[in-house]
């Protein structure tokens, strides 16, 4: 996709970037350094929004460029800098007027190149993992493809002058032969090609399996601390690796509600007894809702509600949990092809998706009982998890 994505561009088509999560909106979008008259007379023509050219905010601010009075305050707020004309253009607005300008800022110049306030609007982007937007997704496109970091975007409006109407961004893309992608599918293709995830510490952790090695990182993805538990020599291929989501209920609490502490324990029995493997413990407690909102769903399900309902309920996805920071942790310790330990399709189409070599999947189960039955069921039949063989 990406490749074709490079063809247009190179035939100087803008592309169609989707926003199916945060505001459902559509945009056009070309690199800056190789803008031309013409497609910045398309992009007005067809988009109808508000023509921006973005750059890196920290590097705008470097440079000495202004931002608008009170912006920056709400981290979702549009980043707009102060409107730049280029410093000899006549009224600034005509389409070559405009794509000078914003060559020129493509071209590395600063403030005192330009003049103020200008016809092309300015936006500051921000590091990706802190902000996915438009904004954001346009530059590290057109990075991810070999041009600068300098996007030129508009979004698009139908032909009543909404925003918002994703089928007359599909009608438009069709029309022209404008290649489509969503914020998400260059957010994954960003996280496989910039390394987020360090090692921090290390230390031998002897346990009831066996001695292992624990692992801590840091990472530029979330605020959260994730570690992994190591066993054995790890340069064989596949390595086992059990990716473990946080549960502090079962994990530390021997709770019956789930088969969480059971299948960690076996994952770890298995591991020593194969000995070598890993273990991944991610921070996202709940499915990546967090301990208190997962006790409020608990009590829907005392009520009656099964898990996924439960969660809706309350207003949060049924799984939130995303396994980026799980595939550069594997990298980090040099581990690419893997047995993955898990009967969790979800978890092991992110990995591969990530870039993951997922030799083979093996089921792992914890252990069934009457308080965790109509759990696991539900898994089953609504999350599509392999484990039919213990039901
Ligand atoms: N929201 C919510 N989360 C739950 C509930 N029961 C367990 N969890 C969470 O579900 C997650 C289970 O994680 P894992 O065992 O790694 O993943 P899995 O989806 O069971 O897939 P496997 O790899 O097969 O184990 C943990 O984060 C638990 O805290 C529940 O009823 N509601
Ligand atoms: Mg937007
Ligand atoms: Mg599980
Ligand atoms: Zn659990």
């Amino acid at each position: 996709m990406f490749s074709e994505i490079k063809e247009a561009f190179e035939q100087g088509k803008p592309v169609i970037i989707t926003d199916q999560k945060r505001e459902f909106e559509a945009d056009l979008v070309f690199p800056s350094e190789i803008m031309k008259k013409e497609i910045i007379n398309f992009m007005i023509a067809e988009g109808k929004g508000v023509l921006c050219t973005v750059a890196d905010e920290k590097e705008l601010l470097n440079k000495g460029f202004f931002k608008m009075p009170g912006n920056g305050l709400d981290k979702h707020s549009t980043n707009f800098f102060v409107p730049i004309d280029y410093k000899l253009s006549d009224t600034g607005v005509t389409a070559i007027e405009r794509c000078n300008t914003i060559k020129f800022l493509s071209e590395g110049h600063g403030p005192s190149m330009f003049s103020y306030p200008g016809h092309v609007a300015l936006l500051g982007s921000k590091p990706f993992q802190e902000r996915q937007g438009h904004t954001e997704a346009s530059v590290e496109l057109v990075k991810l493809l070999g041009y600068k970091k300098f996007a030129t975007i508009i979004e698009i409006l139908n032909k009543d002058g909404d925003s918002h109407d994703f089928d007359f961004a599909v009608d438009m893309s069709n029309k022209y032969g404008l290649p489509m992608v969503s914020i998400d599918e260059i957010y994954k293709e960003y996280i496989k090609n910039t390394k987020l995830v360090y090692k921090a510490a290390e230390a031998k952790l002897p346990t009831e399996f066996g001695e292992f090695k624990i692992i801590g990182f840091y990472n530029n993805i979330d605020e959260k601390e994730h570690f992994a538990l190591t066993y054995g020599d790890l340069h064989d291929k596949p390595i086992p690796v059990r990716i473990h989501s946080e549960c502090v209920t079962g994990d530390a609490f021997s709770s019956l509600k789930c088969d969480c502490g059971s299948q960690l324990k076996n994952a770890m029995k298995y591991i020593s007894e194969n000995g070598k493997g890993i273990i991944i413990y991610l921070r996202q407690e709940g499915r990546g809702i967090g301990i208190t909102n997962k006790i409020k769903a608990y009590s829907l399900q005392d009520k009656g509600l099964d898990t996924v309902d439960a969660n809706e309920v309350i207003g949060l996805p049924a799984d939130n949990r995303d396994y980026a920071v799980a595939s550069q942790i594997l990298e980090e310790l040099g581990v690419t092809d893997i047995e993955l330990l898990s009967n969790n399709k979800d978890k092991e189409n992110q990995l591969v998706n990530y870039g993951i070599n997922v030799v083979n999947r093996k089921n792992i189960f914890g252990n069934v009982n009457e308080h965790n039955h109509n759990y696991l069921k539900t898994k089953f039949e609504r999350f599509g998890h392999d484990l039919k063989n213990i039901l």
